[in-house]
């Protein structure tokens, strides 16, 4: 992956903010690598310091100490009109122009191209509608923003930043307020942006399983402490994922994929069809019988077909529910 062109880079950033002569730190240590192609997550608790750290990225909060280095030069050096058409951002404030229609909307993206007043030549209109296609919103198309739901919304938001076709895309909580499938569908969509049109793509996101799912890179923010970066499938091998969580309650289980609460070893014996077993393992965990100190086995022969062992007993049951009813009738 070292081939993969780097966009944005920063070194050992102070991160805060300044009023007068009094700063408040907000983070230190900051180190990162943003490449061309990969979505990179970033992820932390509330109040850690993930939106600081995206206005020093788009300028909008310089940091304390340090330089962010777009394509090798100070961020600072750049013009704002200039850094506009580097950087496209979609922040999660409600949007003020509820009159606009999508097409104007996304059409506003070029600004930075045409200036403030500029009216959109051909080309520029031809990105504007394949900002629209490409974000699947051509059915929005004349729409206004005052009509469209959080999802629909969001995709538009991406879609202006699209024209705006910078070569970096950052995004804060883009997933918010959105439901399943609109929370998949997006971040998707920007996984998708990133590695067909080369683009670098940070997100903020606290949806950690999909985060999982579509991310290239991961960085990890925590307090008082640097940035811990990777894909996220070798920081769940290394166990950093579990610097998201409260280490005493919760932590990331590799055989389950998800967060899940601290418990003792399964006692528990579960044999049979493996791809099935972490089901039954989390239905046993969230019915507090994982424990049980008297001799169990439960043996997997298919999805409807259940063998319990339980006290000297045998049973067959055809569900997972059953095989927990059971466990519970019997007296534990
Ligand atoms: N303009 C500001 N002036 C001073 N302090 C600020 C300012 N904005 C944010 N902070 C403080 O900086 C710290 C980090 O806030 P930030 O919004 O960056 O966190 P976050 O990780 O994005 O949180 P969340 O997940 O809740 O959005 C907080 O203690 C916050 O109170």
């Amino acid at each position: 992956m070292s081939d993969l062109k780097t966009i944005l880079k920063a070194n050992n950033l102070k991160l805060g903010y300044r009023k007068g002569p009094k700063e408040t730190v907000v983070a230190e240590n900051i180190s990162f690598e943003l490449k061309a192609g990969e979505l990179t997550c970033l992820l932390g608790p509330n109040g850690v310091g993930k939106s600081t750290l995206l206005k020093a990225i788009h300028g909008q909060n310089p940091p304390l100490e340090g330089d962010v280095l777009l394509e090798g030069k100070a961020l600072s050096s750049f013009e704002q009109r200039c850094l506009a058409r580097k950087i496209s951002v979609v922040l999660t404030e409600k949007i003020s122009s509820a009159n606009l229609t999508v097409g104007q909307l996304v059409g506003l993206g070029r600004t930075p191209h045409t200036g403030w007043l500029g009216r959109l030549n051909p080309a520029d209109k031809m990105i504007v509608e394949n900002a629209i296609s490409v974000t699947n919103t051509q059915y929005l198309h004349d729409r206004r923003l005052s009509e469209l739901s959080d999802g629909q919304l969001q995709k538009v938001m991406i879609a202006r930043a699209l024209a705006q076709d910078g070569e970096l895309m950052i995004l804060d909580e883009p997933t918010a307020h959105l439901d399943l499938v609109n929370r998949y569908e997006v971040m998707h969509l920007l996984r998708e942006i990133a590695q067909r049109q080369n683009k670098a793509i940070l997100v903020v996101t606290h949806d950690l399983d999909i985060a999982i799912d579509t991310a290239d890179q991961f960085w990890i923010m925590q307090c008082g402490a640097p940035l811990s970066t990777g894909s996220p499938e070798d920081l769940i091998l290394k166990n950093k994922i579990n610097l998201l969580l409260p280490s005493a309650i919760l932590q990331f289980s590799k055989e389950l994929g998800k967060v899940e609460p601290i418990v003792d070893r399964i006692t528990v014996v579960i044999d049979g069809v493996m791809e099935l077993r972490k089901w039954v393992i989390l239905a046993l965990r969230k019915a507090n019988l994982e424990r049980l100190d008297s001799f169990t086995k439960i043996t997997i022969n298919s999805e409807k077909d259940f063998t319990l062992d339980h006290q000297g007993h045998i049973y067959q049951l055809n569900s997972i529910s059953e095989v927990i009813q059971k466990l519970k009738k019997s007296g534990l």
